[in-house]
């Protein structure tokens, strides 16, 4: 196989750099969760998207682990689950993370959903500061984060996040939150990039994957590329890994940029954060 694609960097809002493409191992059963990530740094990619939820962070650590890479090579971010909102939980829960996860320090610390029906999340996010304050995570966000949800934020903490990692593809393209995010120094990561395949037989992204001789997914993911958002895809398949990161070396037009934007309809293939008031048994 030919070298590995070099993958640009974004700089965070603390000076922190995360590369733009990475891994996601959401609905990556446990047991397939090894050679799902040790394929991914085989082929390059340098950054894992995991959660408490996903209940795969042991086998992430493991891959990083044996990977035969330095842990500082690889950036790694893991989420705080629903049930942890409160102060003292929220501690607890991110030691678990970094003792699952084998490791020493994470590179990032998501609240994972806002849960504005039933927690506190301002609570939750001073829990945050103090995790990052102690040293032991690099760099501190959200996901799933609303404007109104941020705004409190901004009004009631101190630290403003790093990232704010929402669901964007091209039947969502999110553009007013993504212009919120970045007038406020926080960068978007893009979740289902892909729309979990749902956005791969859309004419407008077939006929522009034609012309370019690439495929579909390569051209979702080089749209998000071209619009400075973070993406880091799922697959258990070798061949797609390889694919999903073969895209540095290849441009799409404004047109093309233009076209696939147009697409959105407002369309979510998970839940509405603003709604989402999930936790766990
Ligand atoms: N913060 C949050 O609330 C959320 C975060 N996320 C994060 O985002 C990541 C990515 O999102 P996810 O929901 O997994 O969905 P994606 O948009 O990454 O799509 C994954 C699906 O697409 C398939 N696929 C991957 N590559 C290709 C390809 N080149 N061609 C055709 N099909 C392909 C995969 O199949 P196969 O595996 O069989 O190859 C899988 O079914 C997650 O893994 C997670 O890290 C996701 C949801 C919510
Ligand atoms: O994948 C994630 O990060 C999620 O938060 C999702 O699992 C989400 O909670 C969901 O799809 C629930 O049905």
């Amino acid at each position: 196989m030919s070298a590995a694609p070099v993958i640009p960097d974004i700089t965070l809002n603390n000076g922190v750099t995360i590369p733009q493409l990475g891994f996601g191992v959401f609905q990556i059963e446990p047991k397939d969760t090894k050679a799902a990530v040790l394929a991914a740094l085989e082929t390059g990619y340098r950054h894992i998207d995991t959660a408490e939820m996903y209940g795969n962070e042991k086998q992430v650590g493991q891959a990083v682990a044996e990977s035969g890479l330095k842990r500082s090579d690889v950036f790694v971010t893991s989420k705080l689950n629903n049930g942890y909102h409160a102060h003292a939980q929220a501690l607890a829960a991110f030691d678990r993370t970094l003792d699952d996860l084998g490791m020493e320090q994470l590179d990032l610390f998501l609240v994972h959903w806002p849960l504005p029906g039933i927690g506190d999340y301002t609570e939750t996010w001073r829990a945050m500061e103090e995790i990052l304050a102690s040293g032991r995570v690099r760099a501190i966000g959200v996901s799933n984060f609303q404007t109104a949800h941020l705004d409190r934020l901004f009004q009631e903490t101190s630290v403003v996040p790093a990232v704010n990692q929402i669901e964007v593809h091209p039947y969502l393209v999110q553009d007013e939150l993504r212009e919120f995010d970045a007038r406020h120094g926080i960068a978007t990561q893009a979740w289902s990039p892909i729309a979990q395949g749902k956005v791969l037989d859309d004419p407008v992204i077939t006929a522009i994957a034609g012309r370019l001789g690439r495929s579909p997914a390569q051209v979702v993911l080089r749209w998000h590329i071209q619009r400075g958002d973070i993406v880091f895809p799922k697959s258990v398949t070798r061949a797609r890994i390889e694919e999903n990161i073969r895209i540095f070396d290849f441009e799409l037009t404004e047109d093309d940029l233009a076209r696939i934007t147009a697409l959105d309809r407002g369309e979510r293939t998970g839940p509405d954060p603003d709604t989402f008031n999930w936790v766990p048994a």
